[in-house]
């Protein structure tokens, strides 16, 4: 692990209320696919390529997936986020900031992540309200026709924002005036068209992990893919998310791209997730433990450690990353 996001990530545990330190570090089930994510990447190893001069490399490949309730890790929320982003902010729909306020804060480009909801008309008033923020992508989260079931939150009884926090782009919805709660639903492939039919933005999914799934993403015109076990917060027998990316990236054979997140933690991980074929990298809880520990400061230290860290390795890999390169470790 970069030791820069080591360091964030205990000073975040010391500093957060247990409770929420463990709704942001906590997984589904007995969290093996949370320690897997992670796990994945030390079992493989890169083969760099040696005297291949000064080649240009991809540029800074990472992005920040979508995390809900930023205000409980800080008091500045999402906004310290995407002060901090400089790159592109999945923003969550459970974020505790309007997206409105988000897309105005940000310094990169802002995507919705969005969980379809039950009612249509909901679900068109939550894509308007990405659009009119100004939002360059919509994220359909599909891994969740339910919701995880995380056993240290059902431990403490953590169900509920504290008062004075809340989902704000779930407010004044119609048919509900006030708050309204997020659902989930078992949605298919028919309401994915109707989305993009909704909108001319970009429909990205996220949560794919079988290469059949790859597949119907293609041909039902979605921009591109996030293969992700939801950080290991959703079902808790599936692969690592790196395990589950080279089927999916062959089926897609590069028609759209993949996005890989889950257990991301250092230079060489990105490094690792690029050569077998996803196009960037997203991060959910380094940037978690970098808001609670410094702020706003503390988002950019984790991703210039991250930017630092990948050139370094990319340029001791003979700056190109391909699939040859990877080995699995004895
Ligand atoms: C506290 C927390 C909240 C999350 N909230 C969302 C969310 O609102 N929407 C979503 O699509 N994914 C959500 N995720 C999943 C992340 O987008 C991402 O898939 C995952 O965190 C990546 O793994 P990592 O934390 O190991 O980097 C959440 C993850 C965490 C840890
Ligand atoms: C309604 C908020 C869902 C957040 C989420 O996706 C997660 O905690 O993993």
């Amino acid at each position: 692990m970069n030791p820069v996001l080591a360091e964030l990530h205990e000073k975040a545990r010391a500093v957060l209320d247990p409770v929420h330190y463990d709704f942001f570090a906590g997984g589904a089930g007995d969290e093996v696919v949370l320690a897997e994510n992670e796990a994945a990447f030390r079992r493989l190893a890169l083969l760099p390529r040696v005297l291949r001069g000064e080649e240009n490399g991809p540029e800074f490949p990472v992005l920040i997936s979508p995390t809900a309730f930023h205000k409980l890790a800080h008091p500045d929320g999402e906004l310290a986020t995407a002060r901090a982003a400089g790159t592109v902010l999945v923003s969550s729909m459970a974020s505790t900031v309007p997206i409105a306020d988000v897309v105005a804060a940000a310094t990169g480009p802002v995507w919705f992540q969005l969980y379809l909801q039950p009612d249509p008309e909901v679900t068109e008033e939550l894509i308007r309200r990405a659009e009119r923020a100004g939002c360059a992508a919509l994220v359909v989260t599909v891994d969740s026709p339910v919701f995880g079931r995380h056993r240290r939150d059902l431990a403490h009884g953590f169900h509920d924002l504290p008062a004075g926090l809340a989902a704000e782009n779930m407010r004044d919805l119609p048919g509900t005036p006030g708050l309204r709660r997020i659902e989930m639903a078992p949605f298919t492939w028919a309401d994915i068209d109707r989305v993009r039919d909704l909108t001319s933005l970009p429909v990205w999914l996220k949560g794919v992990l079988h290469p059949d799934d790859a597949v119907l993403a293609v041909e039902h015109g979605v921009a591109g893919i996030f293969v992700s076990n939801h950080g290991g917060r959703q079902l808790d027998v599936v692969p690592a998310a790196l395990d589950a990316l080279p089927a999916v990236v062959d089926a897609v054979g590069g028609r759209i791209p993949v996005v890989l997140d889950g257990g991301v933690r250092s230079g060489a991980d990105i490094a690792l997730a690029l050569a077998l074929g996803a196009s960037a990298a997203g991060i959910g809880r380094p940037v978690l433990w970098g808001l609670a520990a410094d702020g706003e400061a503390g988002v950019r230290k984790v991703l210039d450690a991250l930017r630092d860290e990948f050139e370094h390795v990319l340029a001791l890999c003979g700056g190109q990353l391909s699939r040859d390169m990877v080995v699995v470790r004895c």
